[in-house]
């Protein structure tokens, strides 16, 4: 897999499920594969820093196979509890079978220098050898310096971060980055009954996540094994995508001839919570005739189909409490559109426990949606493209392959996407702009430049809506735009900004 990831530039999360049923690895052993191998990556740039000061000759010189090797066996020796007899022959014999005899001496030598220091030991040596205090911490807790600076000043301007802890608060970050995410589910609403899911909590197989009323923590067994996820009634779903998108579908809409309140940010938030939106339902505090219609619903870059889902399924329980209420209700619909034809496909396979007619996927180019399709939605999701740098703990290998270069044409993107998205809007509909990164470029920097160029939009309070949807103030989290952290909240780094089109 180490090989695949660097030399073919595949994604680990790809590759590795079928290495492992190719080679009969299941249980305990796919366990131990698995952290070798996720491991391994992840910690690369520490490693790499290590063999640095172990090696005779610079790691750009090696054969890439034995570079990649000797990463394996340092972290089985500096980052797992292999005994370091069996670390160091297991990585000569694998250079022995794979390379040659020359390479295999040359990385038993380089083998025997790691072990003879400890983890501790390794990051006093970096110390005296790099000045540069964010160099020093990217090397010693595996990120690229431009990805610590980023995310420094991510949490630097997040008003959730405590005052005075931003170098403790960094370093709890990083260290989440490096440590395997929990498997989290969502359970779709509407689609799973309570009584399965407490079947699986009795089995030992699942446990209440914590934060989203959707999300469950996965506490034994493969995902596969539950019948709700085979039939995608429930599915694999980070908690904070979750939360977003539930946040988004929660918040109160505002009847198009309501006048807004000319761009105020926080204050009311909107954020109802359940039981509060469509024509007919009971609103605590809103005047419910003001809300208008809220029955067409699009998600501009929908693949692989996780948020559409979620949301679907929200749509068809709202679409289905309001006709047994006894309105009349007509065509609810989840627009899904995405631009890559293959990822199409996985929204349709990721919708495919919904109602047909509630969910209509197709491929688009979320950029021109605005205009081919202006004013017609009630809610509208841009879960943009970006770095992904808020869930580098799922993808060991982003952090290494990403470049600040990226952050260019995806920022531009991003605006437009953002900017389409409104304009696809009605007013007093709402826009949930959300990406799975923090930096700063491509969250309140896009949201920013795109509310100053306009003057048809109100910011809300996206944190007050995310407390509304777990139903009590969440630590660490404070407006307008709601920033989820691995370290604080356990989810990725999701962020989430709510616009209402006035
Ligand atoms: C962050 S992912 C969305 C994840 C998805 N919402 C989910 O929860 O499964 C961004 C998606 O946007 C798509 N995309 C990129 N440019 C686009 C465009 N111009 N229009 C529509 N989709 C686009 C990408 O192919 C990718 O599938």
């Amino acid at each position: 897999m180490l090989r695949a990831v660097a030399g073919s530039d595949a994604y680990a999360n790809l590759v590795l499920p079928g290495l492992l049923a190719e080679r009969g690895l299941s249980g305990r052993d796919a366990g131990f594969a698995t952290e070798l191998a996720y491991g391994t990556l992840r910690l690369r740039g520490r490693y790499d820093a290590v063999l640095a000061m172990c090696a005779s000759r610079g790691l750009n010189e090696m054969d890439p196979g034995v570079l990649d090797a000797l990463r394996l066996g340092a972290h089985q020796v500096l980052g797992m509890r292999v005994a370091q007899h069996a670390a160091v022959s297991e990585t000569v014999d694998l250079v022995r079978a794979n390379v040659g005899t020359g390479a295999a001496s040359f990385a038993n030598a380089v083998m025997r220098q790691v072990t003879r220091a400890d983890a501790a030991e390794w990051d006093r040596r970096m110390a005296e050898r790099t000045s540069d205090p964010v160099e020093l911490l990217g090397q010693r807790l595996a990120h690229p310096a431009w990805i610590v600076r980023a995310l420094r000043e991510s949490l630097a301007l997040d008003p959730g971060t405590p005052s005075g802890d931003l170098d403790a608060e960094l370093v709890a970050l990083l260290e989440a980055d490096n440590a395997a995410p929990a498997v989290t589910l969502v359970a779709r609403p509407g689609l799973v009954e309570e009584r399965e899911l407490g079947d699986a909590q009795d089995d030992g197989l699942l446990e209440p996540a914590g934060l989203a009323p959707t999300a469950w923590r996965l506490t034994g067994g493969s995902p596969d094994a539950l019948g709700a996820v085979r039939s995608g009634r429930m599915g694999v779903q980070d908690e904070g995508s979750q939360l977003v998108a539930l946040a988004l579908a929660g918040v109160a809409l505002r009847d198009a001839g309501e006048a807004g309140d000319g761009g105020r940010a926080g204050g009311d938030s909107g954020a109802g919570g359940g039981g509060r939106e469509g024509d007919g339902g009971a609103a605590d505090g809103d005047d419910v005739s003001a809300v208008g219609s809220d029955s067409t619903w699009a998600d501009l870059c929908a693949g692989p189909g996780g948020k559409s889902a979620l949301l679907g399924a929200l749509l068809a329980e709202r679409t289905d409490a309001r006709a047994a209420a006894g309105e009349l209700v007509r065509g609810s619909v989840l627009v899904a559109g995405e631009v890559q034809p293959h990822r199409v496909g996985l929204v349709e396979r990721s919708v495919k426990a919904l109602p047909r007619e509630l969910v209509d996927v197709v491929q688009w180019d979320g950029r021109t949606v605005g205009r081919d399709r202006a004013g017609e939605f009630d809610r509208v999701l841009v879960d943009a493209p970006c770095t992904g740098l808020g869930a580098l703990r799922r993808r060991p290998e982003a952090r290494w392959r990403r470049t600040p270069a990226d952050l260019r044409g995806l920022t531009l993107l991003q605006r437009e996407l953002l900017d389409s998205a409104i304009d696809a809007t009605r007013v007093g509909g709402v826009v949930g702009y959300v990406t799975c990164s923090p930096h700063v470029a491509e969250t309140r920097a896009v949201v920013d430049a795109v509310t100053r160029s306009r003057s048809d939009v109100e910011v809300l309070d996206a944190a007050a809506a995310v407390n509304a949807v777990v139903g009590s103030p969440v630590a660490g989290l404070a407006g307008p735009y709601a920033q989820l952290w691995p370290h604080r909240h356990g989810t990725d780094a999701m962020f989430l900004a709510l616009l209402r089109r006035v």
